[in-house]
């Protein structure tokens, strides 16, 4: 009998999957399918899944800068809780998953072996393409293996993209690098997609072997027979990955409580047309609290519960009038509107990261980034000296800050202790819950990368670890642009300002106060995005005066919302060295500025226990000259004529 062996990774979903529907609906000479999920020992921690007393023969994997965990609990659970979906819904289609882990070649190869000595002969075995040096790894020891073994291989082409990567105008080396060029060349974005391929139905998949032809798990994993043991068993070498982490705080909830599978990502597809959520979502996108501010289908598609073009197929649906499940949903049969043209945007987004990701491959992970130390005006040196690390090997003698404090500021960063609410409250909404919005990200990662100076990659390493929808291009490629050493045409002159954004986005400081609950008590905004600036009287009552965020901040942000800096009568711990500067005054206009102006040329040190001067000044309005006509939807930018000192911060934005 003639098996193929359909190894399982990113593409987590029994619909809309090329293979499945190979085998369904042509001819191929296969008796059998065995789709498999291997959890892999490199970005897994498998120690939980160890037998008794024996050892997991696999060390931890842990990220190359920071030493994090690769996959923390909040992912390891969301993943655990997708495979059991895919194994239950293949198994109500009439086949079944074999689940295993360890090293995906040698799971193969076991497999295979058993199979042909129980009378099955493997002729195939085929995986989906993924992004990822591990994944491409791993790809080319199946086809090494598929070769000695006389097993043909294929790998297939990721089809959970927005656009086929067969149906792109240009090549890799091709790829513009700036957003809007590429955009350009795929509009307009609805006509873009292929169709969505036909649903499976119950018995038309190849039979699944045996269950006794299959080789168990070898030792020393065992994989657990419910879906409770097989997260416990995923969570637990992970569940602890920072000391003194602050507390799950009370009046927080959480924006991600979405369990994982195709069957939960189809449902929340559905729920988000129905609910008007798509119709709104270019009006809501920006939230920071609650389920219903932006889809929340990053970690489906990230695990390919789903794929862009089912979204975009059930966009199109409601949009057509075609489907009466959405009749009742104001704007059906009506066209696309606002709402569902920003998502298709936001879809090509995430295709463009993976797309710089194939055209820059492994400079994806350098700290130099796509754009490389021979860019722009600075010198290679300039370059390297402006990241500081807090690794002693690496870090020059004369570092400022020094990697002891490095380390200490990464301590506090990570854990939300910074004394910057919106990041405080950002960080701790992410170690608790695996999501933070993409508002919050930006400011994270322009907080660590322009404010801090602090080699990126701690911040996309500890994302890594963290967000449940993690995917490697998506992570990487954007903290790469928020950092300025990425695709962002403006990079050297955009920054956020998290005062600001705040001020901005959490108006009642909502946000700040439910997931930093020592600054929920003060009154003053200002007082609960920075708490050095309240009085001695109100630090006293909250029992703040002597908290670290109060008397060493990370970074203080001269900013108030009548303009006006600060007073220094107002900050009782804080000795002003500085002059800050003003700004000129601007005006935003629409969604194209997403951030905030900062001068850029007053950038701070970090603070080093006496603290550095007043940074930054920002004032309300961002003093740069905007030519608005340029900006449709998606544009966040339009063309900008940069004022001198002051720049434009919006972010992820495209050409000037
Ligand atoms: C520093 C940083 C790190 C990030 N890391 C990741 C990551 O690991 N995985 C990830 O999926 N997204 C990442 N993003 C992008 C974005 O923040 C998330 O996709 C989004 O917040 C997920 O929530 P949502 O599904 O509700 O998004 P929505 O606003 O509902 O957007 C719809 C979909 O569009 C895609 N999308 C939206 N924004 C982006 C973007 N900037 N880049 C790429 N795709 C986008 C996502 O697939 C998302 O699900 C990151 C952004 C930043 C600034």
């Amino acid at each position: 009998m003639k098996c193929v062996i359909c190894l399982l990774r990113k593409d987590l979903r029994c619909n809309d999957h090329p293979s499945f529907h190979h085998l369904v609906a042509e001819t191929h000479g296969y008796d059998n399918l065995l789709p498999v999920y291997v959890f892999p020992s490199h970005q897994i921690n498998l120690s939980g899944l160890v037998q008794g007393n024996d050892e997991n023969p696999h060390p931890a994997p842990t990220s190359y800068v920071g030493n994090y965990s690769r996959c923390g609990p909040h992912r390891a659970a969301f993943i655990g809780q997708s495979v059991w979906d895919m194994k239950e819904s293949l198994e109500a289609l009439g086949s079944g998953l074999i689940i295993r882990a360890g090293a995906i070649v040698d799971v193969v190869r076991d497999l295979a072996k058993g199979l042909e000595q129980n009378g099955y002969h493997v002729g195939a075995v085929w995986m989906t393409s993924h992004e990822g040096t591990e994944e491409k790894a791993d790809e080319k020891a199946v086809v090494s293996l598929c070769e000695e073994i006389g097993a043909d291989s294929k790998v297939w082409v990721d089809e959970k993209y927005f656009i086929d990567d067969r149906d792109l105008e240009q090549t890799h080396e091709e790829l513009p690098d700036i957003f809007t060029t590429y955009r350009k060349t795929c509009e307009p974005l609805r006509e873009k997609p292929r169709p969505v391929l036909p649903s499976l139905e119950a018995g038309s998949l190849p039979k699944f072997p045996d269950l006794s032809a299959i080789p168990p798990q070898t030792r020393p994993f065992v994989i657990p027979e419910t879906l409770d043991g097989l997260v416990e068993a995923l969570v637990k070498p992970v569940a602890s990955f920072l000391e003194n982490a602050p507390e799950f705080p009370e009046k927080a909830t959480s924006a991600h409580p979405f369990k994982g599978g195709e069957t939960k990502a189809m449902q929340r597809l559905l729920h988000l047309i129905q609910s008007e959520g798509m119709k709104n979502y270019k009006s809501t996108r920006n939230g920071l609290i609650g389920t219903e501010f932006s889809t929340k289908l990053s970690a489906y598609l990230a695990l390919g519960c789903i794929t862009a073009r089912q979204i975009h197929h059930h966009l199109l649906a409601y949009e057509d009038g075609t489907n009466t499940a959405f009749e009742k949903v104001d704007g059906y049969g009506a066209g696309e509107n606002e709402g569902t043209a920003a998502i298709r945007f936001e879809l090509l987004w995430r295709d463009y990261m993976r797309l710089c990701h194939q055209k820059f491959g492994d400079k994806l992970f350098r700290l130099e980034g796509f754009k490389g130390y021979e860019d722009g005006n600075n010198t290679a040196e300039d370059k390297k000296a402006k990241w500081k690390t807090a690794n002693k090997e690496r870090a020059p003698p004369d570092q400022s800050p020094d990697p002891d404090r490095v380390a200490e500021i990464l301590k506090r960063f990570n854990a939300g202790t910074t004394g910057m609410g919106l990041i405080d409250a950002a960080q701790r909404e992410l170690l608790h819950t695996g999501y933070a919005s993409n508002r919050a990200r930006q400011n994270v990662a322009s907080f660590l990368a322009k404010h801090l100076d602090i080699d990126w990659r701690y911040g996309a390493e500890w994302y890594e670890m963290l967000l449940v929808d993690y995917d490697v291009s998506s992570n990487w490629a954007n903290w790469q642009y928020v950092s300025g050493v990425g695709n962002d045409p403006r990079s050297e002159v955009r920054m956020f300002n998290p005062v600001k954004q705040a001020f901005d986005y959490d108006k009642d400081g909502e946000y700040v106060r439910s997931w930093v609950p020592e600054v929920a008590g003060f009154s003053k905004l200002e007082n609960v995005f920075q708490a050095w600036t309240a009085s001695e009287k109100d630090l006293e009552d909250a029992g703040l005066a002597d908290n670290i965020m109060v008397t060493d901040p990370i970074k203080r942000i001269d900013f108030s919302v009548d303009q006006k800096p600060i007073k220094p009568g107002k900050r009782p711990f804080f000795r002003r060295k500085g002059r800050s500067r003003g700004s000129a005054g601007g005006g935003e206009t629409s969604r194209e500025s997403e951030a905030n102006a900062v001068d850029a040329s007053s950038e701070a040190q970090v603070g080093n226990g006496t603290v550095a001067a007043v940074e930054v000044q920002a004032t309300q309005d961002s003093a740069f000259i905007r030519d608005s006509s340029a900006a449709g939807i998606g544009d966040r930018s339009g063309g900008t004529t940069v004022a001198p000192i002051m720049a434009e911060t919006t972010v992820r934005e495209e050409e000037g």
